[in-house]
Parts: structure tokens; sequence; C-alpha cells
């Protein structure tokens, strides 16, 4: 059995940056060169950066696209990669349209191409809008074996590429991914990974991309699975990551067998028949452990947000402290992910303010090193009143919105990126005031229900208690009933159900898409459902307002759940 030294490179582009992006893939393939790799896969579009959404629209971005690959292959056969066979993603286009692209660059060239078969078109993605499908299934034969390449979605669909593969009797698929993280995929992946290498008779190895575009954060955890199923090696999640392994794998055929498939031909590329052993196995491979939902989802958030503000440019975030578990959270998150002294809180009490909200925000900023301030808002409330005559909720909000100015002027005055603190269940029932504390360029727990808010909140104190440092959020805010402070003696439950209660039926509507009925008939409250399904659907034109935040459910408000602001469907005819 032919013997192919493969690395799989789990690394972060930026889209858009065409030059950094192909730097990094110069690097890394240097790196899999040196580990004797004779193969060496990137991820989905790694080229451009993952989604490039509309910017696929622009001819001159494409053409900038084809020129990163020409130019690439060049560099690396000057500066002595050439030997190395490199599979990198990038935006092509031909008189079809264009193109979710795959190149192989061998020797200075682009020795072959693959067009993404299966467009995912649901949730976060759009690719009918953007993409025409490939219909060609590019074999590349290296040392031996033959290799078929395929796309991301390619594997979540039965019959299609890898069904070809199993025709041509490969001996390995290689599959490129931008997989965005959500809780519990890495289960999907391994088990569709072990279908596809089963319906392609072949070894399967899967690279996904690591790190956080906007909403969506990649996870890597790529992997290789034989036909029967079984692992052979697993990378970390959120972690950049070079996996280098031996796999001995079928010889192909002298010729390769005459494939006849109605829905794709197939194109064998000639590459070698043998390749340079290394001297010294690859070490043994890894099978990376895996974490606890807390775990994943608190490092799905830190990346989330390390990459926005690196890639978007900012070095320091600041936030509104108000003792309370929300901002405790995403101040905790700031801090594991650019360091406390880049994250400038600000406590703002007000006349209704409590002693504990002070105290437990002076705690946080003590417990985590942040950078702590102080900035009363009353005077500037007052003066405000004393100017116009407001009452009721128009006083309730204008508190709020008299913060969201002093953190913009911070903003202003200083650059920090102003992270706005809603959680999915506030989100979902419109509990925030518009341009008061909703204001802000990212908001780290978009996509996190309160009840889980309290859940990362314990589990972030017990994994500093067990690695021996101080826990980072004070227990005062994780024990106490949440409280808006807009008036005296406020509690969230005036106006919304206990959030135990709250976020089960928030999950079947929002992530579920249940109906009214659907949520009566599994047990809840008929008169609770109304109220909650009413509130969800009159806080759309909140949403459609709100900042980005990464997501790590099946369905984030944004991209994942789209719909119309004006809206007369009511569930159950209310
Ligand atoms: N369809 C539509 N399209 C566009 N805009 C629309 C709209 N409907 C109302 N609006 C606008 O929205 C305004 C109402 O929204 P808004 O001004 O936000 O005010 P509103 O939603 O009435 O009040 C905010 C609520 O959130 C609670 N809150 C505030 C702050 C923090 C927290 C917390 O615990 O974290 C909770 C607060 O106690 C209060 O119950 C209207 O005056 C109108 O200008
Ligand atoms: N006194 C305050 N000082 C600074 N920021 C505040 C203050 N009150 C509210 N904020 C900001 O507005 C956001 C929403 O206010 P809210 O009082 O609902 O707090 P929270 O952190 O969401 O906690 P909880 O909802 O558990 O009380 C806070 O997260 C915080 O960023
Ligand atoms: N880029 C893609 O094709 C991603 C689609 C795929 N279903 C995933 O989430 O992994």
């Amino acid at each position: 059995m032919p013997r192919l030294r493969l690395a799989l490179a789990q690394i972060d582009p930026t889209v858009g940056d065409l030059p950094g992006n192909a730097a990094l893939v110069h690097g890394w393939t240097a790196k899999a060169a040196g580990a004797g790799a004779h193969l060496v896969a990137f991820p989905e579009m790694m080229l451009t950066g993952y989604p490039v959404e509309d910017l696929v629209f622009r001819e001159s971005f494409v053409a900038a696209s084809k020129r990163a690959v020409d130019d690439l292959a060049a560099r690396l056969q000057d500066d002595g990669l050439g030997e190395t066979v490199v599979i990198v993603g990038y935006l092509d286009a031909d008189t079809v349209g264009p193109r979710n692209a795959l190149a192989v660059l061998h020797r200075g060239t682009q020795i072959a191409t693959y067009f993404k078969h299966h467009l995912p078109n649901y949730g976060v993605f759009d690719e009918d809008r953007y993409f025409e499908p490939g219909d060609t299934l590019t074999v590349l034969r290296v040392g031996g074996v033959d290799i078929a390449l395929t796309i991301c979605e390619d594997l979540w669909q039965e019959g299609g590429p890898f069904a070809v593969a199993a025709d041509a009797g490969v001996g390995l698929v290689v599959n490129i991914n931008g997989s965005p993280y959500e809780l519990n995929k890495d289960d999907t992946r391994l088990a569709l990974v072990a279908r596809r290498a089963a319906e392609a008779h072949a070894t399967t190895a899967y690279v996904n991309m690591v790190g956080a575009q906007d909403e969506l954060v990649f996870d890597g955890d790529s992997m290789v699975v034989r036909p029967d199923g079984s692992l052979v090696a697993r990378a970390p999640q959120f972690a950049e990551h070079l996996m280098v392994l031996d796999l001995d794998l079928p010889a192909a055929e002298p010729v390769p067998p005459v494939v006849d498939h109605a829905e794709m031909r197939v194109v064998n590329v000639f590459v070698s028949d043998s390749v340079p052993a290394n001297e010294q196995p690859a070490p043994p491979p890894e099978i990376a452990a895996r974490v606890t939902d807390e775990a994943e989802i608190w490092q799905a958030l830190v990346l989330g947000l390390r990459d926005y503000v690196r890639k978007n440019g900012f070095r320091s975030v600041t936030l509104g402290l108000s003792g309370g578990i929300d901002s405790a959270v995403v101040a905790a998150i700031a801090c594991d992910a650019i360091g406390p002294a880049a994250v400038v809180g600000v406590s703002m009490p007000s006349g209704h303010s409590s002693d504990h909200s002070r105290d437990d925000a002076a705690d946080l900023a003590r417990r985590t090193g942040l950078d702590y301030r102080t900035e009363p808002i009353q005077p500037m409330v007052d003066g405000f009143l004393a100017n116009m005559a407001l009452s009721g909720i128009a006083v309730e909000n204008l508190q709020a919105r008299v913060r969201g100015v002093i953190l913009m002027a911070l903003s202003n005055q200083e650059g920090h990126l102003v992270l706005t603190t809603g959680n999915k269940s506030e989100l979902a029932v419109g509990y925030s005031t518009l341009y008061g504390d909703s204001v802000g360029g990212f908001n780290p727990i978009k996509d996190v229900p309160k009840t889980l808010v309290w859940r990362l909140a314990k589990w972030r104190n017990e994994e500093a208690r067990r690695r021996g440092d101080t826990p980072p959020i004070p227990e005062n805010s994780i024990a106490k009933p949440p409280s808006a402070e807009l008036r005296p003696g406020q509690l969230d439950t005036d106006s919304l159900p206990d959030y135990e209660v709250l976020d089960p039926i928030l999950a079947g509507y929002v992530d579920g898409d249940l109906g009214r009925d659907d949520l009566v008939a599994a047990g809840y409250d008929a008169a609770l459902v109304d109220r909650t399904l009413r509130m969800v659907d009159l806080a759309e034109y909140k949403r459609r307002q709100s900042a980005p935040g990464t997501k790590i459910s099946i369905k984030a408000f944004g991209r994942d759940r789209r719909l119309p602001i004006t809206n007369r469907f009511r569930e159950g005819g209310m």
C-alpha cells in the first residue's frame, strides 16, 4: 500500500485579505513541508475568506482571487515548496458564473480545479444566490493513490460527489470546509464524515476553517475517518492547528476506471505514481478530547469576539457594568478574548441604582483587573429633564439612552468598540431600550438565552477555581434576581415570566419554528404562549436594528431567522 503523509491546516483567514490569506497558506505549507507532508489541504474559500457574500458579484474581487491563486503557486515554487501538493479553496468564475472553487497547486502552477457541487441554501447560507454548481469530480493521482476532491456541503448530501468517488475507486477523499460552529454540530459532523467515507468506500479527510467572521465562528474540528467509520485523527476546536499524519491507502488501478454517472463527469489529473518516503514516521495521530457544552460555547464566544475586534482594527472594547449577570458575563468573555487591560468597564449609576449594582460592578472589576470607570448619569438625566418634560417609560428609557451616549462618546474619544449585552431571551421579547442599552457594535451573548448566561457564568467561575485562579464573576451577580433598575424596585419578572419558564417557549418558537398550537400541545400554558409569541413578533423591529453577535445555536437572530417587520400574522389568530 502506498503511504502518503497528509497535512490538514485548520487556519483563520480574513475575508477580503487576499495577500494576507495567501501569506498564511504559504507559511503553513512551509510547516507542512517541513513535517514531510506530500499533500496539504486548506479550508474552503481560504484565499478570500468565507463567506464573502455579495463580494462575489464584483468582477474585480473575482479577478483578485484568481490572481492570488496564480501568485501563490508561483511563490511556493520560488521558495522551494513547489513539490508539496497544495489544496486550497478560492473564488473562481467562468462563462457559466461564479464558482466556489478548489485549486490544486504543484510545481508553480494550478494543475487542477474543482467546483463545489452541492450549494447550501438554508440557515445562514445563500449559495444559490452566489454560485453555479460544478458538474465534474476531480480525481488527483498522488503517489499512486487516487484522491477525490470535494467542498463542504458535498459531504452533507448523499448520492453526490462521494457516490461518484466510489465509482471512480478512489483511495482518499479530501473535503475542505467553511463549516460554522453550532452547539452539538461536532457530533453531527463525525457521523456525517463516517457515512460519506462508507459511501465513497474511501478514507475521508475533513479540514475546516477556524476563526470568526461577523456572526459566524468556525471551530476547526478537522478529522480523518476510515471507510469502516473508525476515527483516525481529530484536531482540537477553536485553535489554529496543523494535523500531520501518515496514511496507508489503496493503490490506484494503473488505468482509472471509466465512470458512467449521470450527474457528474470524472476528470483524472496525474501528479505522481510515487512520492519520496519519509525517513521517520509521522507522530502517532492525535484524537483531541471533546469538551463540555459550556466549555465549547465559551470558547466560541471568546474567539467570536477576539476575531471581530482584531479583524476590524480595534484594540479595546467598552461596556456598561450594571452589576448584573449579562454585563458581567460579557466582561469576562472580553477579558478572556483580549485581556483585561483592553476592557473598559463603566459603572453608570442613576438615582435608582442600588448599592449592590455598584458594589458588584466594582467587585467584577477587581476580580478581572479590567479598566474600571464610574460615570454617574443622574446629572445628565436631570439636565435633560430640566429642558424637556418627560414622564413614565420615556424617563425610564432616558437613563438607558444616556448610558448609550456615554459609551458611544468614550468610543469616539478613545477608540473602543462598544459591546452590547442583551441576551437572546431579551432580544426575543424586545426587553431592551432602543438606542439605549441596545447600543453597540457587537453583542457577544446575542445568541445566548438568559438561563444559559447563568450556566456559563457558573461554569467559568468553576473553571477558574479548577485552575486555581480567581473566579471572574461575583457570586452576587449570579444569585440576585435580574433587574433593569430603570425605576425603583423594578424586576424583570414584573414584565416577563421567569426565565426558566420563558426560555423553553422561546427555544420552541424561535429555534424550533414551532407554532402556537404545537407549544400548547407540548404542555405550555396557553395564555403564556400567546403573550410570549406576541412579544416576540412585535420586537422584530428592534432585532432588525440590533448589533451582530456570535452564532452558537441552530437558529440565531439575524441571517438564520428572517421575518418581516411589518407583519399582521399572529399565531393562534391573536
Ligand atoms: N414597528 C416599529 N418599527 C420601528 N420602530 C418602532 C416600531 N414600533 C415601535 N417603534 C419605536 O420603538 C419605541 C419603543 O421602543 P423603546 O424606546 O426601546 O421602548 P420600550 O420597548 O417601550 O421600552 C423598553 C423596555 O425594555 C425594558 N428594558 C430596558 C432597558 C434594559 C432592560 C434590561 O433588563 O436589560 C430592559 C424596559 O424596562 C422597558 O420595559 C417606540 O417609541 C417607537 O419609536
Ligand atoms: N448602572 C449601570 N451602570 C452601567 N451600565 C449599566 C447600568 N445599568 C444598566 N447598564 C447597562 O445596560 C445593560 C442592560 O441593563 P440591565 O440592568 O438589564 O443589566 P444586565 O447586565 O442585563 O443584568 P440583569 O439583566 O441581570 O440585571 C447592562 O448589561 C449594562 O451594560
Ligand atoms: N460551507 C458549507 O457548505 C457549509 C454547509 C454545511 N452544511 C455546514 O454547515 O457544515
